[in-house]
């Protein structure tokens, strides 16, 4: 299949994540391919002979001569994803026991065939920076990849997650913020086509308080073990925000549109017995057996035959995949309008002036 727009947007996403310097070769071809796909054919000026560096690239961009823009987006895709994939083999020693490296606000763990990535801001309540998104969408995309039988999220410390770091929306200038809006709109639409889109069981291990886009994910996770000291809260009217991650369809089709409204609306937060009764949890354990308890099952379940359980998990989602990506698409649409309300600016102002916590 064609790359379309959005892969090349999360394949310009990935080339910011990439640890080691690809070489000046490869970074020429990169850049050319990207000029080819976005503009077209080479129509800038020739650069200066002594103008070393934008002589380099323009004569790469300019040796593409007529190649579609098209098939440039397409051969931009395919080299960003094998300079990610080659970087993330290199980091792994085969069949062992790994933590994976180049990760600053995760730990991924490939152990027991399954892969663990683990929220790691644990001051920060595990609030979800923009690297944060950027590294849980790079990790998710290793994982579809690897050969684990499934995928475990689960947080350090006492919460599971915060949602969204408010930070990401200050520190924006007045002129700023529309452009702003419109890049945070693609970079959410971008990581939650990435959960939509993973191939393999998705399991939430909720080890605390859930908040935020981390509750409305959960819509798209296959299981969902929580501890009874976790809560789910969705706050989004309290911030002057609007549903995001496709809850404003899973949750009304998961717990009914009355106990949806509650949170989605009017921001009820939820115990884990609640979240459990509402079908959004699929069980909950005691806070002091939690881990040893989860963990022993997930093991467990990771010995079964691993094309079995993703073509059965495929089964279950796909016939709705499409229906989440046009949902996605929606939330993210609004949100980039909502981000410029005075209702969603001034809430974030409190909550940093210390006059809001949830
Ligand atoms: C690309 C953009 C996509 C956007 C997608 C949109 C998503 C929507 C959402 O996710 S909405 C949810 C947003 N989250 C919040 O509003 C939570 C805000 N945090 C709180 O209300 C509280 O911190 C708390 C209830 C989570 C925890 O309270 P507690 O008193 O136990 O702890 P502290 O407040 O002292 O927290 C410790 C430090 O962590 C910082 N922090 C916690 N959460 C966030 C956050 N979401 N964003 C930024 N910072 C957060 C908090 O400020 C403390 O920092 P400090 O020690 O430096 O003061």
């Amino acid at each position: 299949m064609e790359a379309s727009q959005k892969d090349f947007e999360t394949a310009m996403h990935q080339v910011k994540l990439l640890k080691k310097d690809p070489g000046n070769e490869v970074k020429l071809k990169l850049y050319a391919l990207y000029k080819q796909a976005s503009e077209g054919p080479c129509n800038a000026p020739k650069p200066g002979i002594f103008d070393l560096i934008n002589k380099a690239k323009w004569d790469a961009w300019n040796a593409l001569g007529s190649l579609p823009k098209e098939t440039a987006r397409q051969n931009y895709v395919d080299l960003v994803a094998s300079l990610s994939s080659s970087e993330s083999s290199s980091q792994r020693k085969p069949g062992a026991d790994s933590k994976q490296s180049g990760y600053e606000t995760l730990v991924v763990t490939s152990e027991d065939s399954i892969t663990k990535i683990m929220f790691n801001r644990p001051n920060k309540k595990n609030a979800i920076t923009t690297q944060m998104y950027h590294e849980i969408m790079h990790a998710l995309d290793a994982a579809g990849k690897d050969d684990s039988a499934f995928a475990v999220f689960t947080g350090n410390g006492d919460y599971y997650c915060s949602g969204n770091d408010l930070n990401n929306f200050t520190n924006v200038l007045p002129d700023e913020v529309e452009e702003k809006a419109k890049h945070f709109a693609i970079l959410l639409r971008n990581f939650v086509d990435c959960f939509i889109n993973f191939p393999k069981p998705l399991i939430a291990v909720v080890n605390g308080p859930a908040v935020g886009i981390s509750v409305t994910l959960l819509g798209l996770f296959d299981i969902v073990y929580a501890s009874d000291r976790a809560t789910f809260h969705t706050p989004f009217s309290h911030l002057g925000q609007s549903p995001e991650g496709c809850s404003s369809y899973m949750f009304p089709k998961i717990m009914g549109s009355a106990k949806a409204a509650e949170m989605l609306i009017f921001g009820k937060k939820l115990t884990a017995r609640e979240a459990y009764t509402q079908g959004l949890v699929s069980e909950v354990f005691p806070d002091s057996t939690f881990q040893e308890e989860v963990w022993t099952r997930l093991k467990t379940y990771s010995q079964l035959p691993p094309n079995a359980m993703k073509i059965s998990k495929q089964l279950i989602r796909n016939v709705e995949k499409e229906k989440l990506h046009a949902i996605n698409s929606k939330e993210s649409s609004i949100l980039q309008d909502r981000w410029q309300s005075d209702e969603c600016i001034n809430a974030i102002m409190n909550f940093f002036s210390k006059k809001a916590k949830l």
